[in-house]
């Protein structure tokens, strides 16, 4: 993650779960050039080694980048004897052959489902360090009948509705978000003082454990200009404050609400220009968060659930049906949140249930 987030080198005792995604997108395609460029070592691929070895076929390498075999795996703890630099997959689903890559279709929706409740009932069973997520396609799923939006919220049902905040990090930049996947409307009536100060006792937890001592959040206000005084608005004073001066009054170093189109850029870690004056901008929907961090480059961004019991990372974009096949997906996004996943996973308290926060 950033550099500002101390880490330990992870025991290479478990695996990581790593989750296929939807077929149909360039998620397949971007776990085997992950493999192929040796950065998904101690991952085991929750999927089907079929549509992996079909994937690996119709991709090209040069003579120092290697196809990496497929390993089908019997049993989990046969992960370690897989040859190196192999991808091992555990036989979750077995896709039809004839999926159309590109195109929604509820068959790989369902089988994206099937991927992660495997992992997350390893991962609920210690039986994996962490889960990282490759991208599912939210119409698919939807076709599936799998009645969630997304990941956030299946992890979330999958571990006992403990409250989840998802966090979009770069190394300059991290948001965590008071609402995520739901119309801007209900959104807006979704952002109450429970709400806020509870992403704030999440965020200043998770961060925390990633080492800061003292982690400074900024809120970010939810009209323009913060609501300029009143004449824009009325949820900073009403909805937003008392949860900053309630998560103050428990020790968090909270701030705010600031005026959102600033408080990004007077955030962000990118020193000598930007000396990045939080480690954390609280944003109050999906887009006022996950735009700054996906501006700044998408294949920097990772998505990170924080309160799970366990660690779980993702890319910050998504299936990219408008590339899928075609061998031109960029890794990087897959690769930080691989790396991200391994490095969280080495510290024992970066989940969990948070609580009341006093530093
Ligand atoms: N982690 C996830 O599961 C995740 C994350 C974001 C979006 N999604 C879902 O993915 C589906 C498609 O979403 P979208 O089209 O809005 O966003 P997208 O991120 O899939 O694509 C947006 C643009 O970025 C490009 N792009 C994305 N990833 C790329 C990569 N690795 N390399 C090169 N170019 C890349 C695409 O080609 C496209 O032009 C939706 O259903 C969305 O909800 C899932
Ligand atoms: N909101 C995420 C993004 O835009 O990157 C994306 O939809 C993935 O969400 P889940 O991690 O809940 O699937």
């Amino acid at each position: 993650m950033s550099s500002s987030i101390s880490t330990t080198p992870p025991e290479a005792r478990l695996p990581l779960a790593l989750t296929l995604g939807d077929a149909c997108g360039i998620g397949p395609e971007l776990i085997v050039r992950a493999f192929a460029k040796g950065e998904a070592e101690g991952c085991v691929v929750y999927g089907d080694a079929a549509w992996l070895a079909h994937t690996a076929r119709a991709m090209s390498f040069t003579p120092d980048s290697s196809r990496p075999p497929v390993v089908a795996l019997d049993d989990l703890a046969q992960w370690q004897s897989a040859p190196r630099g192999a991808i091992p997959v555990l036989p979750i689903v077995r896709l039809p052959e004839d999926l159309a890559v590109g195109q929604v279709d509820a068959r790989a929706g369902a089988a994206a489902f099937a991927c992660i409740e495997a992992a997350a009932r390893d991962a609920l069973a210690g039986r994996v360090a962490a889960v990282v997520t490759a991208p599912i396609h939210k119409e698919a799923l939807h076709a599936a009948r799998v009645d969630f939006p997304g990941h956030t919220e299946i992890l979330q049902h999958l571990a006992g509705g403990v409250p989840v905040r998802m966090m979009l990090a770069n190394d300059q930049l991290k948001t965590v978000l008071v609402t995520v996947h739901m119309a801007l409307r209900k959104a807006i009536d979704a952002v109450t003082t429970d709400a806020v100060l509870q992403t704030l006792r999440i965020a200043h937890h998770a961060a925390r454990a990633w080492g800061l001592r003292r982690p400074r959040i900024a809120v970010a206000g939810l009209n323009p200009h913060a609501g300029e005084s009143g004449l824009f608005g009325d949820e900073e004073a009403r909805v937003i404050a008392p949860a900053i001066a309630q998560a103050r009054s428990e020790g968090i170093d909270a701030s705010g609400p600031y005026p959102p189109d600033t408080v990004f850029m007077r955030a962000r870690h990118a020193p000598p220009e930007h000396p990045g004056a939080f480690d954390i901008v609280v944003a109050m929907y999906h887009d006022q968060g996950l735009i700054p961090v996906k501006y700044l480059g998408v294949e920097q961004g990772v998505n990170v659930t924080l309160g799970l019991p366990f660690v779980r990372t993702s890319p910050d974009h998504g299936t990219a049906f408008d590339i899928a096949g075609r061998d031109v997906a960029d890794p990087a996004s897959l690769i930080a949140a691989i790396r991200m996943a391994r490095q969280l996973s080495a510290q024992p308290t970066v989940q969990g249930e948070p609580g009341a926060c006093r530093t």
